[in-house]
């Protein structure tokens, strides 16, 4: 079998002097949707800022990409390989336009790719179109969100990590949401880790899941072994 684009090998983090992973294992392989789900403060957060190197610290274990160890690589130099975060709290900025916000992303490219342009972020968002001169402050929650995806993907990124990407948005922007996410995976080849917890979006973008509860993974599989065993929604989600 050929090696996972993400590697995460027995991985402890924390902050502080409060250690929160305790021992996660994880492969993400090149094209794959993958889902990482848990209840409030499960620690899936803190799975994909480790991964980053944004906040928490790694106190044992091991994070690869392609093979090479990220361990001694800040969060810039870690964009700058292929990982994107999308922030749970979407990071839009207020006073810039949307076309503004989104051309950010730009600097994460990697050596040698080059980033979408402006007319590929919008063929791949049309949504967003009537609103590329609007400033962040102007967008409704479902309109950050897409504005913090297509930043996300501007500097085509080798790993797409979204941070609980639908929470607090109406039924309908989640429904259009997960069928971007979809789009972005499908045919633009784009991987993917999602933490969530509205389940029927996870379905909706990925193949696979982990279900992690307080810091260690407890399942590992597809929808179809999750829904075979119906204790582990009530055990490990608030559902
Ligand atoms: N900056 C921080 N400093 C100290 N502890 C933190 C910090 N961020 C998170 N924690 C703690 O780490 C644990 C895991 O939190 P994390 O945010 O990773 O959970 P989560 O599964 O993403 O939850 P949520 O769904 O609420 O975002 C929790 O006990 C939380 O209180």
């Amino acid at each position: 079998m050929a090696d996972p684009l993400l590697r995460i090998d027995a991985l402890h983090a924390g902050y502080g002097d409060a250690v929160v992973l305790h021992g996660i294992d994880l492969a993400i392989a090149d094209g794959a949707a993958v889902a990482l789900l848990g209840r409030n403060g499960a620690g899936k957060s803190t799975v994909l800022k480790t991964i980053l190197n944004a906040g928490p610290k790694l106190v044992a274990g091991r994070i690869s990409l392609d093979g090479r160890d990220l361990r001694a690589l800040g969060a810039d130099a870690r964009a700058r390989a292929g990982l994107m975060l999308v922030p749970e709290d979407r990071r839009v900025f207020p006073h810039i336009t949307v076309a503004e916000n989104i051309a950010l992303g730009v600097h994460a490219a990697r050596p040698g790719v080059k980033p979408m342009t402006m007319d590929e972020i919008w063929d791949l968002f049309p949504a967003l179109v009537p609103f590329a001169e609007r400033a962040g402050y102007a967008l409704s929650g479902g309109q950050q969100q897409m504005v913090a995806v297509a930043r996300g993907v501007i500097a085509r990124p080798r790993l797409l990590l979204l941070d609980e990407p639908v929470e607090g948005l109406a039924p309908v922007i989640v429904d259009q949401m997960a069928a971007e996410i979809r789009r972005l995976h499908r045919d633009h080849g784009l991987t993917v880790l999602v933490t969530e917890q509205n389940l029927s979006f996870a379905r909706a973008v990925t193949d696979t899941l982990h279900l992690i509860d307080s810091g260690e993974l407890v399942h590992s599989g597809d929808w179809a072994g999750f829904d075979a065993d119906p204790t582990l929604k009530t055990r490990y989600l608030a559902v």
